[in-house]
């Protein structure tokens, strides 16, 4: 069976991104959106993306931010993958020309199979818990049975550890999973043990 694949979120400097890539994630993420304490500048980013192995995808994560920042990383960092963390319409997101996530997060009220609807050339759908006034990163879970069926594939994000990822994967059984704050020693700064243990446990989820 095929495991689960890995993000490893807000990648801030080189040697946490060659633990990520080292433990056998599939994905580090990159966050541009300034307010964060994991954001990087593009100069940043590049240096990162320079040192990693081949077969590491590179995700860059915004928040409703304008156009032509979008524009300006995507010239100065080989990026895969965007993603894409407000409240961002389809438009925007293919306008870029590049593959994109879209995340949505699990507001009470909110029609999730709807707003993913409304993203019908996402590769995937990255479900995240809503913390009134803060879009992500925020540490929390939430109620995974309220997760709908969707037709694109689901990337599951909110509160991970590797204490709870098991878990995770034998209820909502995703496409992928996503983790910031779960394999932090402080924010913004990677613990490799637990980045470890956490590929250990998605490595022996069933
Ligand atoms: O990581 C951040 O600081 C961040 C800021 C703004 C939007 C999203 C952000 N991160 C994403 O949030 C989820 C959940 O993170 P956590 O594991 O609960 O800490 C994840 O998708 C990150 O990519």
């Amino acid at each position: 069976m095929m495991r689960t694949r890995v993000k490893v979120c807000g990648i801030t400097n080189i040697e946490d991104a060659l633990a990520a890539a080292h433990a056998g994630a599939d994905a580090i993420g990159l966050v541009f959106y300034a307010q964060s304490p994991r954001a990087v500048t593009a100069e940043q980013a590049a240096e990162i993306v320079a040192a990693l192995p081949p077969f590491v995808t590179t995700v860059a994560l915004f928040v409703d931010a304008p156009a032509d920042e979008v524009q300006q990383v995507l010239q100065q960092v080989p990026i895969d993958l965007l993603q894409f963390h407000g409240d961002e319409p389809s438009e925007f997101c293919v306008s870029f020309q590049r593959p994109y996530i879209k995340a949505l997060r699990m507001q009470p009220g909110i029609d999730i199979t709807r707003q993913a609807n409304m993203h019908p050339l996402a590769l995937g759908i990255l479900l995240d818990a809503w913390v009134p006034g803060l879009p992500g990163g925020t540490g929390q879970t939430f109620n995974w049975n309220d997760i709908p069926s969707l037709t694109q594939p689901l990337v599951l994000a909110g509160g991970l550890t590797a204490d709870n990822v098991q878990q995770a994967i034998t209820q909502v059984n995703p496409w992928a999973v996503d983790i910031s704050g779960g394999v932090e020693m402080s924010k913004g700064r990677k613990d490799h043990a637990k980045v470890q243990a956490f590929m250990q446990a998605v490595n022996n989820a069933v």
